[in-house]
């Protein structure tokens, strides 16, 4: 996507640790008008597919999920939490993540209210790295008996491999800019077409 590529390479910043900041625009501060046109990248990508509920992981997936479900007939917005809380109550799917950016396991959690057999379910994260908050979020649906019909993501990081694995396990990962390398030393980043 044409937009998200431009916003990266103006606005995006290379850290050492395959750490691509874009918190201007993505994942601290919002840019909702980029967070639409991406929900609308997504509709014609999965437009052939029945859609009933949108799955995401806390924090930063949160934000452009409910952007893109106004694309999918304002199908309800899921998202996994990654902490025990008094206002989780009943039966709960559970597994646990590595976190990229906190560099620590955390508890994914969805209630069973939430997700359930004969739902067809979009993922949607802002950033897929090596593939652990995804797989998290497929396990969770298959603890569920829910269906997952495809992957939408703002931002991969191709060179870390995760997307390519999923791919290879036969989902359709849609990623609105796949970064193929990038530089903390020159700042260069190049995506993969
Ligand atoms: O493919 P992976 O290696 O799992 O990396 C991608 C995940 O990493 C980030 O979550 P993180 O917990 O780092 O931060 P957040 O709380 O800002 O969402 C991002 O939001 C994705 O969920
Ligand atoms: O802001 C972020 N930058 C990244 O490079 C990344 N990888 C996973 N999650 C991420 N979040």
């Amino acid at each position: 996507m044409q937009e998200l590529e431009e916003r990266i390479q103006a606005e995006g910043t290379v850290k050492p640790g395959n750490v691509l900041k874009v918190d201007a625009f993505l994942n601290h501060q919002c840019d909702v008008r980029l967070f639409d046109h991406m929900g609308a990248e997504w509709a014609r990508h999965f437009a052939g597919k029945t859609i009933t509920k949108i799955l995401t992981i806390e924090a930063s997936g949160i934000g452009i999920a409910c952007c893109a479900a106004r694309h999918f007939g304002d199908v309800p917005v899921v998202f996994a939490k990654k902490a025990q809380s008094i206002n989780l109550d009943g039966d709960q799917y559970t597994t646990t993540v590595y976190s990229f950016t906190k560099q620590k396991e955390f508890p994914v959690i969805v209630s069973k209210k939430y997700l359930n057999p004969g739902d067809h379910v979009l993922l949607i994260d802002d950033f897929l790295a090596n593939g652990k908050a995804l797989r998290g979020l497929i396990e969770l649906c298959e603890e569920a008996g829910a269906v997952v019909e495809g992957i939408g993501i703002a931002v991969e990081k191709g060179f870390q491999g995760g997307g390519d694995q999923l791919r290879a396990d036969g989902y359709d990962v849609d990623s609105l800019a796949i970064v193929e390398s990038m530089d903390p030393e020159t700042g260069k980043i190049e995506f993969r077409h």
